[in-house]
């Protein structure tokens, strides 16, 4: 968990790829659902990301479970869900929980990353141009194409972002704190950060393991 910005994509893939575990972005696999065959899930999904709005809990919680539920027996890392405390309940009745990572991050340095973030539209790869800039400025790495500034990432934007961020996961977070599952990392670089993070992921999980793709999307 963590404000906008705050690096939960680039820590997350950090996290999935050194301890070998299954990562899914609810973002991302909300988004792959809405550029999806249309249904009738798949346009309501759309409809709430084009208007930049929490897709309703019933409905995201009805996607998220399930596709959970393909993978039991994995070990997994989820990023940008449970994001309401409906969700966090929803998710407590399929499974315990056994560690939370919430960033915090002070507003000033979310508002000059997010000034100089870039993304890939097309496959959601993001840049920042001083952490990690594309080889090519203004291409993607992979593609060659055109990366683009989001208007959600401007200072105006952010601030209200900022706001019903904190208003939405206070309640996820107390709820996880008294689980005693709640781990808070606070500073300014993910590179410092990491290393507390690794060694406390370090002393709770098992070994790493092998695996590194998700199975598909039924
Ligand atoms: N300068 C700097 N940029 C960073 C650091 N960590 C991450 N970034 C960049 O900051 C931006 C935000 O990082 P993300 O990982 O996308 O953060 P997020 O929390 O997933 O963001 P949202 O998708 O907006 O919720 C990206 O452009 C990253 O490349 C850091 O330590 N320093
Ligand atoms: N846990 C969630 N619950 C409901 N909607 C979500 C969730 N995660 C992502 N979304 C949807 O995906 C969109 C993009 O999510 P994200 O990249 O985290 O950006 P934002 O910071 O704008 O919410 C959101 O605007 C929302 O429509």
């Amino acid at each position: 968990m963590g404000p906008p910005g705050s690096g939960k994509g680039t820590i997350s893939k950090r996290i999935a790829q050194n301890f070998g575990l299954q990562y899914l972005s609810c973002a991302e696999f909300l988004q792959d659902i809405g550029t999806a065959n249309e249904t009738e899930a798949s346009v309501l999904v759309k409809s709430y990301i084009d208007k930049r709005m929490l897709v309703p809990d019933h409905v995201v919680t009805g996607l998220m479970l399930p596709r959970l539920e393909q993978l039991s027996g994995h070990s997994w890392l989820l990023e940008g869900y449970p994001r309401t405390l409906g969700q966090a309940r929803a998710l407590n009745e399929l499974c315990q929980l056994d560690m939370v990572i919430s960033l915090n991050i002070p507003y000033e340095t979310l508002r000059e990353r997010l000034s100089d973030k870039w993304i890939h539209p097309a496959s959601g790869r993001v840049y920042n141009m001083t952490f990690n800039p594309p080889r090519v400025k203004g291409k993607d790495d992979i593609t060659g194409e055109a990366l683009v500034q989001s208007e959600d990432d401007k200072p105006e934007a952010l601030m209200t972002r900022l706001r019903h961020y904190k208003d939405v996961a206070k309640p996820v977070l107390d709820l996880y704190k008294s689980q005693g599952i709640l781990h808070a990392f606070s500073g300014t670089d993910t590179d410092r950060i990491w290393p507390y993070m690794n060694s406390i992921l370090s002393a709770k999980l098992p070994a790493q393991q092998s695996e590194s793709h998700l199975p598909p999307v039924a």
